[in-house]
């Protein structure tokens, strides 16, 4: 499926890394280093806009060695990009560590995956089905 995208970054295109990736990881466009002090949390530009197509949404999700290296993810994770947006797309990145981390022009900052959703309307009952679950949660099977 092709979708429409404008790239004012100069850097490459959103791009699947490995052959059956979900994700395709997307760089940061910044006209100077940008650096993330320990628990401060920064919009980082991409120079992206894209048209989704109806039906469709973009995550923006955290990249593990970032986060398991650096301590870098992303705020709102996974951040929603909906079809009818058209601004530039922005990856919130926070730094879970305790030092200074340096984002340069054209990191690989994030991943974007592509997927379909639903769109359902509401259907207001007096009761809910039965289950074995009910409303057990939060643990409730044990650790
Ligand atoms: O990580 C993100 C999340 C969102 N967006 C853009 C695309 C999305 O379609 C729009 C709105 O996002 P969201 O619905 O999460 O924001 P909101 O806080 O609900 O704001 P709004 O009232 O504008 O919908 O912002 C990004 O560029 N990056």
């Amino acid at each position: 499926m092709n979708i429409n995208i404008i790239n004012n970054s100069g850097h490459p295109l959103p791009q699947y890394e490995t052959e059956h990736a979900a994700g395709m990881d997307i760089r940061a466009f910044i006209e100077t280093d940008i650096t993330i002090k320990p628990l401060q949390r920064i919009l980082i530009p991409t120079g992206l806009h894209i048209e989704l197509p109806v039906g469709y949404e973009a995550q923006i999700r955290p990249r593990s060695g970032l986060a398991y290296k650096h301590g870098i993810s992303i705020v709102n994770s996974p951040g929603t990009i909906d079809a009818d947006y058209r601004g530039e797309l922005k990856v919130l990145l926070v730094n879970l560590s305790d030092t200074d981390f340096v984002v340069n022009d054209g990191d690989r900052i994030a991943q974007m995956v592509i997927a379909k959703h639903e769109k359902v309307s509401w259907k207001s009952v007096g009761e809910l089905s039965d289950t074995t679950r009910g409303a057990g949660g939060y643990g409730h099977t044990g650790k």
